[in-house]
């Protein structure tokens, strides 16, 4: 398998959420290539489920990886660089895809006792696509949810080899956040005039900084972060309409629910001290991932024995994952896997290892031989 070269092919297609169009069709183009007699395939969306048939099957075991990319201009200056402007498999989906497609063909090629059901699961960074995946296939495909899950996401900080997770809590409890501010806005000269949704906005996002530091528990742990802000059509202009986008993260609902809380009320003090209207979306949410305490045993275990990787204990991150929805009701492990790359995720310049390639379809070959 040129794992390389299909991991180079899907990092120039980068799609985003549910748009996942050429992606789905390059990987349906893959898998059509290899036998067909133990597969069962089934398209969902821009998603794909393809179940392995196993020599003498006592349970369904699932690999899930995601498939979509984030709006960010690519800037890593490879020759196989992004196709499309303003969007790049920043995040790794491509070299996970990539990974799914090696343990496929590996899986495909020297079955194993049980069953495997890989899930080509779109929009995990944003708006969710392993829920609807999940009731979708409830009710469509129930012989195809597995009886436990796993998956991994790249870690740029850890060497290629280096293994990563945690029993119980890995990743934050998320809730997107827009924010929109409306006034009346006018000519730059005459302020007095108008109420000035730049303004507004810069103030407000002043005022969310306090929420994490001020109403959360410090013994407790969240992040608020706007990461995008803005305001206003020209220079000379008053802005009539501000943005603010970010994202909630928190490691119990509890928090959640008391950050929004808190973020309505400084809207409404905006909303007070501005004479403007401020409306609040909170998009979509993620639910934690949970790590089943056996599975992540046994994880180590088999992991520990595998010569070339290194297996690491890691820290609860405050990074999303809608595998939570996966864990929420099927045991499973997510795990990190180290890419080296000096940039981190989410980082226009992420460059990960594709080492990673030749090692992560063979070590997961070897953890579901022995399950
Ligand atoms: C692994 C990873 O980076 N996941 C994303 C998930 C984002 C969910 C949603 N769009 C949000 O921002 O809340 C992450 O940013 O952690």
């Amino acid at each position: 398998m040129e794992l390389v070269k299909i991991r180079r092919a899907l990092h120039q297609i980068p799609e985003i959420g549910f748009q996942e169009i050429k992606t789905q069709a390059y990987l349906l183009n893959i898998i059509s290539q290899f036998p067909q007699q133990r597969i069962e395939l089934v398209k969902w969306r821009t998603g794909i489920a393809v179940k392995v048939r196993g020599e003498d099957p006592a349970k369904l075991i699932g690999w899930r990886t995601d498939i979509d990319a984030l709006a960010i201009n690519e800037e890593t200056g490879v020759e196989f660089q992004s196709q499309h402007p303003g969007f790049m498999h920043a995040c790794g989906h491509d070299i996970h895809m990539t990974i799914a497609i090696g343990l496929l063909h590996k899986l495909i090629d020297e079955p194993i006792k049980n069953d495997v059901v890989i899930l080509f699961q779109p929009a995990e960074e944003g708006p969710g696509g392993a829920l609807p995946f999940r009731e979708w296939l409830k009710t469509n495909k129930p012989d195809f949810l597995p009886d436990c899950i796993y998956a991994l996401h790249i870690a740029p900080e850890l060497p290629v080899g280096t293994v990563g997770t945690r029993p119980g809590l890995l990743f934050a409890n998320t809730s997107e956040l827009f924010i929109d501010l409306h006034g009346k806005g006018g000519h730059a000269a005459f302020p007095h005039l108008t109420e000035d949704m730049a303004i507004a906005a810069a103030s407000m996002l002043m005022q969310l900084q306090t929420v994490v530091s001020r109403n959360v528990d410090p013994m407790d742990s969240a992040v608020l972060t706007i990461g995008k802000l803005s305001a206003g059509t020209a220079q000379n202009s008053i802005a009539e309409h501000a943005r603010l986008e970010g994202t909630i993260r928190t490691l119990t609902s509890k928090s959640m629910r008391q950050m929004k809380l808190r973020i309505e009320a400084i809207c409404h003090g905006v909303e007070q001290a501005n004479n403007c209207q401020v409306n609040i979306d909170y998009g979509s949410s993620y639910l934690e991932v949970n790590n089943d305490e056996r599975l992540v045993k046994d994880f180590f275990r088999y992991a520990n024995g595998i010569e070339g990787i290194h297996a690491i204990e890691s820290k609860a991150a405050m990074t999303g994952e809608d595998f939570g929805y996966f864990t929420e009701q099927i045991p499973g492990v997510m795990f990190w896997a180290g890419v080296s790359s000096p940039y981190g995720l989410h980082h226009s310049k992420l460059n990960p290892d594709e080492k990673v390639l030749a090692v992560m379809p063979e070590f997961l070959y070897g953890l579901f031989l022995q399950l």
